[in-house]
């Protein structure tokens, strides 16, 4: 779209005639002052793009307007600049900014908006201009930019050699939280987890406050940050010790950390003080209302490191990284914004205190057992909009009429809810069963001051019911009667001249006039003639002007008080943010809740005993979401026994026969990634609080779980298949503990045969005798199976299949026993190779088999 402005000219950057494009490089004593003034804004922000309101349109000068045409392909033009002669300029109609501005937010860039402060009508000189907001991928706030289903980070990170601190927060909702740890691993790890939109990182940089877009290096960008996300470089002094601990203190009003937990954390103390300054300097206007700062440790949680969180399709698909075919997608069923952000949360970071596990569970138990609570409770959700983020718009001054309304709305709901679930007895039902009553008198208020349905724009009157301010009536009774009086005009100079065509109307150009037909011979002589048409005449008389002058102004002075009263209302609410969001977070978990509760009886999941020690018991278990793909009925459970008591069990059972190492084998497409995935998935979800699918469990929990499921060349790091292989069994290898899960893919594969069987045995014995972590190996090499023979903890089990003369049926049921063979040959052949190569490799495989020794040997050298 080309934005039309009066004295502009299309131009190219390059011809003849080109405008100046580049402020550094112009004679600003040349500039008229209006320019003089961009360019002194501009300074201070060289690398954001800025936006600069002149009349309707944000205007972008320079360099900028070049950015920004070729960015959001608008048509660059040129104005006369004063003395310099024309500037490059790009402008986009002030009322579509948001819409412009994502555009940009989105591609990388920071934008600055300069907007007119005072009325440019009764300005005296230059009409006055502040920089009212900086926008940045991390601290968006206006709903059309940020995505419903998910939180929009802002992190900071602060390096000391291998230690490390982590600030995230996201000040749409409030949240805010630090962590620091040693592990350079777990770094990338969180950031992986929280997928910032934008991570602050101080450097000593000379060029700073660039935002560098994904992928994009410079030199002062620590090596070990993934070049994957949007990083800006920030001066160091708000990240250092002191500063950031006078911030915080201030901030939240505190005389020590110790309450927040950080303060034996510098790393981590230092990276949220650089944070909240960061947030406050782009936050021009209105503080954002950042819940209290909480600390928390890594190792809190279960640990799923990147490539199992990515081979689990925890969030999405390996295959086209979309949604659809998740674990997430498969458990989605919460009916709020919050619940399905906090559903996201909790997948992402599943718990290891069996505690929270089992509170989450009561409260799933008790909503299937109650299924009027459960169902009522569902459609009252409904009719909840985002607290979390329209009380964050609120509290920053950006909220509009509207906004407030839906908050009014949602609270009204509230003492509903509480009446719903003042018999329950689980805990997260509780927690809703008393609402401050500060919040019920506050839905009062705003829907006793605000109109049912307000218009968008909070500067044009029709926002607020008569009878809340008797000043406010007052103008508006005047406003009515002159607005009569102007009604009445036509009717009284019809009469008065006998002209029954006669009529009032208004332009904005003019403003009222009587508009006579140009036939009309006799003309009162009161009337002045302001503009003729090809039919009509239009007049104006002096106490038309007057009506009209003092309509205006009583107009304007409405819609300035009605916009007082509303910034005042909005300003309540942003006081009780606090208040809100504790509600918002209650009502979040309760969404999700009943959204597994209802997800537990679509799917018949149990739910699962979780219990001190190492066992992990599946009866007829099923994968989340490969059951959902498929027609009712198709899916053949499987059951899982892993986890050998540990010595000294103070209650030893039946589970002491569990092995701790599996070997799992079967022929290609049999189910085996299928089963070792379901293992996985149903831990995690187990360990979220959720029901499972299976028809009974036994879980102890996991620090971590590791899954390492067929490797792909990684083109981006120019790794072969192999050795992205060998790295992940690494990681696996110097990470696991006896508490871990472990679900190995095929190990070995992408090199020589006996190469990738020497090491297979070698990484399956370390597991099983070292380690002895719970643990799934699945392998094309039967071979392996000759382990359970020589290791106590290790047992072979496999898919089988039905073999008939000319195919063979897979029964996807997972049996104890090894594979005897691996029916590759059979595939091929199902594949279409030809019949004598088919026949050939069979007499090389039972030649092969006839010489090899390896299990035999392998027991020799033990
Ligand atoms: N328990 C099951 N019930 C029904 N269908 C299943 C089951 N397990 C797997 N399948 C189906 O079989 C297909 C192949 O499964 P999977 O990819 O797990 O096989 P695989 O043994 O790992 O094969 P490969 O060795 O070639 O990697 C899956 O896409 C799934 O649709």
């Amino acid at each position: 779209m080309t934005a039309s402005h009066p004295e502009t000219q299309p131009t190219e950057p390059n011809n003849s005639a080109t405008p100046h494009i580049d402020t550094k490089l112009v004679d600003r004593t040349k500039l008229s002052k209006m320019y003089q003034h961009y360019v002194e804004v501009k300074d201070k922000y060289p690398h954001a793009v800025l936006l600069y309101r002149v009349g309707d349109f944000f205007e972008t000068f320079f360099q900028d307007a070049v950015t920004v045409s070729r960015e959001l392909e608008l048509v660059l033009t040129s104005k006369h600049g004063g003395e310099i002669g024309r500037i490059a300029m790009t402008g986009v109609p002030h009322h579509a900014w948001e819409r412009y501005t994502t555009q940009l937010v989105e591609k990388g860039y920071a934008v600055v908006i300069c907007d007119q402060v005072e009325d440019s009508s009764t300005a005296v000189g230059l009409v006055k201009r502040e920089v009212t907001r900086i926008l940045t991928p991390g601290t968006l706030l206006e709903e059309g930019m940020l995505k419903t289903s998910r939180n929009n980070y802002l992190a900071a990170v602060v390096i000391a050699a291998n230690h490390w601190g982590l600030a995230y927060a996201d000040i749409s909702t409030g949240e805010f939280l630090t962590t620091q740890d040693s592990n350079l691993e777990h770094l990338t790890q969180e950031l992986t987890r929280l997928q910032p939109a934008e991570i602050l990182v101080p450097t000593n940089a000379p060029d700073l406050c660039t935002l560098l877009r994904p992928g994009e290096t410079s030199p002062h960008l620590p090596p070990c940050l993934p070049p994957s996300f949007c990083y800006s470089l920030r001066p160091q002094t708000p990240f250092s010790q002191n500063e950031a601990r006078c911030k915080l203190l201030e901030k939240f009003k505190l005389r020590s950390l110790e309450g927040i937990g950080c303060n034996h954390l510098p790393l981590a103390l230092r990276a949220a003080g650089g944070l909240l300054e960061y947030v406050e300097d782009m936050q021009k206007v209105n503080p954002v209302a950042l819940q209290k700062l909480r600390t928390y440790t890594i190792t809190d949680y279960l640990i799923i490191d990147n490539h199992s969180r990515r081979n689990l399709e925890i969030t999405q698909t390996v295959r086209d990284s979309t949604f659809h075919g998740s674990l997430l997608w498969s458990l989605h069923r919460t009916t709020t914004a919050m619940g399905g952000r906090a559903l996201r949360r909790w997948l992402l970071q599943p718990l290891l205190d069996i505690k929270g596990i089992r509170a989450r569970q009561d409260t799933i138990a008790e909503l299937i057992a109650n299924t009027p609570l459960r169902q009522d409770l569902r459609q009252l959700l409904k009719q909840i909009y985002d607290l979390e983020r329209l009380t964050g718009r609120a509290s920053s001054g950006i909220a509009n009429a509207k906004d407030l309304v839906a908050l009014a709305d949602s609270f009204s709901q509230l003492p509903k809810l509480s009446n719903l679930v003042a018999d329950a007895s689980s805990p997260f039902l509780r927690a809703l069963q008393k609402i401050p009553p500060t919040i019920v008198e506050l839905a009062e208020k705003l829907h006793a001051h605000l109109v049912e349905s307000p218009p968008i724009n909070i500067k044009e009157g029709n926002l607020i019911r008569p009878g809340i301010n008797p000043e406010l009536d007052q103008r508006k009774t005047t406003v009515e009667s002159d607005q009569q009086w102007i009604a009445n005009l036509e009717i009284d100079e019809r009469a008065k001249t006998g002209n029954s065509t006669l009529k009032v109307g208004f332009n904005k150009t003019f403003g009222y006039y009587i508009s006579i037909s140009r036939k009309t011979a006799h003309i009162p002589d009161n009337y002045i003639r302001k503009q003729t048409l090809t039919n009509e005449e239009r007049y104006i008389t002096p106490e038309l002007k007057e009506r009209e002058a003092r309509i205006l102004t009583a107009r304007e002075d409405l819609n300035q008080l009605e916009y007082q009263i509303f910034t005042e209302l909005r300003q309540e609410v942003g006081e009780e943010s606090e208040t809100i969001r504790n509600i918002s977070r209650a009502v979040a978990a309760v969404d999700v809740l009943c959204g597994l509760a209802e997800l537990a009886i679509q799917q018949d999941y149990c739910r699962p005993e979780i219990i001190e020690g190492r066992e992990i018991t599946i009866i007829h278990g099923r994968h989340p979401v490969v059951e959902q793909t498929l027609p009712t009925g198709f899916f053949v459970p499987n059951s899982t026994q892993l986890g050998k008591q540990e010595k000294n069990h103070p209650h030893p059972d039946k589970t002491e026969e569990n092995p701790d190492l599996i070997i799992l084998t079967g022929p290609n497409a049999s189910g085996k990634s299928c089963y070792l995935r379901q293992v996985g998935l149903i831990q995690l979800m187990a360990q979220i609080g959720s029901f499972v699918p299976a028809k009974s469990a036994r879980l102890a929990l996991c620090d971590r779980i590791f899954t390492r499921v067929g490797a792909v060349d990684d083109l981006a790091t120019g790794q072969s298949t192999f050795m992205v292989e060998m790295n992940e069994t690494a990681n696996i290898l110097n990470h696991a503990t006896a508490r871990s899960l472990i679900l190995l893919d095929e190990i070995g594969r992408g090199t020589a045969t006996f190469d990738g069987l020497s090491i297979a045995w070698a990484v399956a014995e370390h597991i099983a005798t070292d380690i002895q972590a719970r643990t799934i190996f699945a392998t094309h090499y039967h071979e392996l199976n000759e382990l359970a023979s020589i290791l106590p903890n290790v047992a072979n089990y496999q898919v089988t299949v039905k073999e008939l003369p000319d195919k063979i049926i897979f029964l996807h049921q997972v049996q104890p026993g090894g594979a005897d063979k691996s029916y590759g040959i059979e595939a091929g052949r199902l594949a279409g190779l030809p019949d004598p190569v088919i026949q050939r490799a069979k007499q090389v495989m039972a030649q092969i088999e006839k010489h090899s020794k390896i299990a035999l040997g392998l027991q020799n050298i033990k």
